[in-house]
């Protein structure tokens, strides 16, 4: 499944004979509870092939890794699959529903969330109050609603939720100490955490996270880790974008390798680790 370019040489076309029966084993592995699904998916900016035919799945209720060296198309893909770039080709389905080229809010509404390599709260609000933007279908955002014949009552009330369900996520990631200080205030980790907080707030059914762990503490980073786990045994999926290759291989259960914009491998972290075409990616300089 590799998707090399045709100007490969021989041995990488060899190595891609071997990855197409590595994936033939991997695809082998039963995903018929795939929540996410992308298909051939191409993106390009002018002349660079940023994602090249990349297909893969991910399996509802996983913690699955998507790794590669720097350039391979990792953030591309993410944001092709959450709406801010739109691919030239393929699709994306999530929960059976076609989602290819939606804008992120409608993606994020279908309960797709996403966090960025670099956190984007609002820096000059508080913490409380980035919570309460985050929501998805706030009844206070829509102004018309508020003057309704008694919709108002609804408007407090539903705002009232969303307080209780932020102090609620705040504490589950336990910054709800910091409530009331700026965002800008943050250090880099409980920013991370922030982000994490803020997506869980609009009740998704899956997180992708790209780069949770860049710039956080060993204690923030366990932490992090812990909570994402115990979302997981709640029935939340993650796909995780991660440059830390062992956190990737002792926390994800499936890991999905990317090298030129395409799908060089993909399978257990044993299996991943023990692939040659993946170390050589890795240590061919182009790390
Ligand atoms: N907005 C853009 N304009 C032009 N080229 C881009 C743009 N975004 C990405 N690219 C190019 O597309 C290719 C894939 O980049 P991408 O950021 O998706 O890789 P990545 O695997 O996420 O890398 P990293 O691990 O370094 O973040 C790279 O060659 C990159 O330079």
């Amino acid at each position: 499944m590799s998707r090399m370019s045709s100007a490969d040489s021989p041995d990488l076309e060899s190595q891609r004979d071997d990855a197409e029966s590595v994936d033939e084993d991997a695809s082998a592995r039963s995903v018929d509870d795939a929540v996410l699904e992308v298909s051939n998916l191409h993106k390009r900016f002018g002349g660079i092939v940023a994602v090249d035919d990349t297909s893969f799945s991910v399996e509802r209720g996983s913690i699955t890794g998507l790794i590669g060296p720097n350039g391979a198309g990792k953030s591309t893909t993410f944001n092709c699959i959450t709406g801010v770039y739109e691919p030239e080709d393929g699709s994306v389905t999530f929960d059976g529903t076609d989602i290819t080229g939606w804008e992120p809010h409608q993606v994020a509404n279908q309960g797709l969330v996403r966090t960025f390599q670099i956190a984007r709260e609002f820096p000059e609000m508080t913490v409380l109050e980035n919570m309460m933007l985050a929501p998805k279908d706030q009844l206070g955002e829509h102004l018309w609603r508020s003057v309704l014949p008694g919709a108002r009552g609804g408007v407090v009330e539903q705002e009232r939720e969303l307080r209780d369900q932020a102090w609620e996520t705040l504490e589950f990631f336990e910054i709800d100490h910091l409530a009331e200080e700026y965002a800008m205030n943050l250090s880099g980790g409980q920013r991370k955490l922030l982000d994490l907080a803020r997506a869980l707030q609009t009740d998704p059914e899956m997180l992708m996270l790209d780069e949770p762990m860049a710039g956080v503490n060993p204690t923030l980073e366990e932490k992090i880790l812990d909570r994402i786990h115990a979302l997981r045994e709640d029935g939340y999926t993650f796909l995780i974008v991660e440059h830390d290759m062992d956190l990737i291989m002792e926390h994800c259960e499936h890991v999905i390798v990317m090298h030129q914009g395409g799908v060089l491998d993909e399978g257990t972290p044993e299996v991943i680790q023990s692939n040659e075409q993946v170390i050589e990616a890795y240590l061919g300089g182009e790390v």
